[in-house]
């Protein structure tokens, strides 16, 4: 049995507790400001005020809606927070706050397999409800949260956040195709090219002490520009610049908190009342702003550039694409959506994967010696180092790269779906129709029913060879519960250039490298001090706001002798 689901009872006689105390506390504060405002309503020449009657029933709405939500409403059976359960603000100030991911976790220690986090959102911490909510057949959709997309990009969804099925289907065969292993392969040199530079300005050429270690470099921010500058390449063909020139390095920032922005105003689409979302949370939806003229400006150049560009990027796919039950192209505002889309779902995600492995080998030694001997016994040169079999050979690399993304998932916390007309069965459990569920990654990724010592690294769980105990069934149990890139119908389509990006970038550091951390700084560690479950010093920190941000940690390289 899970650790979690261990603390079920626990967990359901406190939240019935709560629930009785704030319904007492609300009835008994109704009571109050009902008296006072009626003593108002009724001036003293006996006339009823509108604006105070207006007020009278909006608090007594919020009231009664409140009630509803903790006594009446479907999932009152559910443990969780009480104020999660009146209202989404839970939600938005956790998403502000970066720490969802381990918010989820918290919630499930302790109060079992299902969590209510929202008024209408269930999560759910197993393997089996993963393929409940996301299989093909299942009846659910994505949740409106998705919807805040199109505020922001002309009233146009993406693929991404597209919750017609039939349109969903087609874009998702295009961006398929856009990012299939052959399409990939394809722009292979692109991705060379970015990556040649990366290595090479590591050192700078010059030793910072006396052993040959370079000054310490911020690992995050640098790979942060080298997957700016592949995106921009393999793309749209153009090179954005951004490890060359500092003053373009604002591209890495606007994407990661434009995704934030948009997730957040998703839960509370209330905020677009009077700009409230502008009021209260400026700099992301700067950074959607700022998202959204970048993915406009790119697109507008792409298409200038015409037939010249046919067949050398990603983005030409798109601009041929013809959809079969219509038999029209992609509009511009649908392909300026599309830009978005492959902009922030190919970047921050890759970074957090890669910046994490960087982190989880530099804190394991032994891990780190095994993954370089077998990138320096594989190949005899760096520039043999390319996309084949002979770079998917280095099993316990991939190991590593899994390992760090079960660790630290670059999204940890739940994909919305929307059960729809008739109901889902998740976990034997009936949810009925408009619920929004979910599974939390970073939550399922340490459930020790999956994986044993969760919050160790330890590749060897998924080369199944019986290393450190590690069976086949091991794996494939392990495997269940991997949700890294989301499973079923609207899983990652990027998952073969993100793995092709991650094995090229860190085989070709392994090799022509040996790494060290800067003794100094504890960039991306965790530690006393710095928030519930941020204190195991060898975890990688991140800040989850839908799509995780990161910083560090700091790495010394020097040539390898
Ligand atoms: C380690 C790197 C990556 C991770 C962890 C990751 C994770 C995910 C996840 C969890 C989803 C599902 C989102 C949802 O349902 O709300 C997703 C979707 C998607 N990702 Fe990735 N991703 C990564 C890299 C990439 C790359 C390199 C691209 C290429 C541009 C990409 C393109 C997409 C697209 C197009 C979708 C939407 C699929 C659909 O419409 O059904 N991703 N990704």
């Amino acid at each position: 049995m899970s650790e979690a689901s261990n603390c079920l009872p626990v967990g359901n006689t406190i939240g019935i507790m709560q629930h009785t105390i704030a319904l007492g506390a609300l009835v008994l504060s109704s009571g109050f400001i009902l008296s006072q405002i009626i003593t108002r309503i009724i001036s003293d020449d006996g006339r009823l005020h509108v604006s105070a009657l207006a007020g009278w029933a909006l608090l007594e709405y919020f009231f009664v809606n409140a009630i509803y939500r903790l006594q009446f409403h479907p999932l009152s059976k559910y443990p969780g927070p009480w104020w999660a359960a009146i209202t989404d603000w839970y939600t938005v100030i956790h998403l502000a706050k970066g720490d969802r991911h381990l918010d989820f976790y918290r919630l499930h220690l302790k109060h079992g397999k299902f969590v209510r986090f929202g008024p209408n959102r269930l999560s759910i911490n197993s393997a089996e409800a993963l393929r409940d909510i996301f299989a093909v057949r299942a009846n659910t959709l994505k949740s409106q949260v998705y919807g805040s997309f199109k505020y922001f990009f002309n009233g146009i969804d993406m693929s991404m956040t597209e919750i017609d099925r039939d349109r969903h289907a087609f874009k998702r065969r295009v961006n398929a195709s856009a990012l299939s292993p052959d399409a990939v392969r394809n722009v292979q040199e692109q991705i060379l090219q970015n990556i040649r530079y990366f290595c090479t300005q590591l050192t700078d050429g010059k030793p910072n002490d006396p052993e040959g270690w370079s000054a310490p470099r911020n690992i995050s921010r640098l790979v942060g520009y080298l997957v700016s500058d592949i995106m921009g390449d393999v793309t749209f063909s153009k090179n954005w610049n951004v490890q060359r020139d500092k003053a373009r390095r604002h591209f890495v920032d606007d994407g990661a908190m434009g995704t934030a922005g948009i997730h957040l105003t998703g839960h509370m689409p209330g905020l677009f009342f009077l700009s409230m979302h502008k009021i209260l949370f400026w700099p992301l939806i700067q950074g959607v702003q700022q998202l959204a003229t970048l993915s406009d400006s790119i697109t507008e150049w792409r298409i200038a550039q015409g037939e010249t560009l046919k067949g050398k990027d990603l983005f030409s796919s798109l601009l041929e694409a013809v959809d079969p039950l219509t038999g029209k192209k992609f509009t511009q505002g649908e392909l300026i959506s599309e830009a978005g889309l492959l902009i922030v779902g190919g970047s921050d995600t890759t970074v957090t994967a890669m910046s994490a492995t960087i982190f989880y080998l530099l804190h394991n030694p032994a891990a780190l010696e095994r993954a370089q001997s077998e990138v320096r016994n594989t190949f005899s040169s760096l520039e043999e180092i390319i996309m084949g079999k002979k770079l998917d050979s280095c099993r316990y690399l991939v190991a590593c790269i899994d390992e760090s993304l079960r660790l630290s998932p670059p999204v940890g916390s739940v994909l919305p779906r929307q059960v729809q007309a008739g109901g889902l069965m998740v976990e034997g459990e009936y949810i009925p129709e408009g619920i929004d569920v979910g599974v939390p990654h970073y939550t399922i990724h340490h459930n020790p029913a999956y994986y044993s010592d969760p919050f160790t690294f330890r590749p060897e769980r998924w080369l199944g060879s019986g290393e450190g105990g590690f069976t086949e069934a091991d794996v494939a149990k392990a495997q269940t519960a991997f949700t890294a890139f989301g499973v079923g119908r609207t899983s990652c389509i990027g998952h073969y250039l993100a793995y092709q990006e991650m094995q090229l970038v860190i085989g070709r550091l392994l090799f022509s490298y040996d790494m060290q951390l800067d003794s100094k700084s504890k960039l991306g560690e965790g530690g006393q001090g710095k928030g519930w479950g941020r204190h195991r010093k060898g975890e990688y920190q991140l800040l989850d706001r839908f799509v995780s941000m990161q910083d560090g940690p700091m790495v010394q390289f020097r040539p390898r002798s």
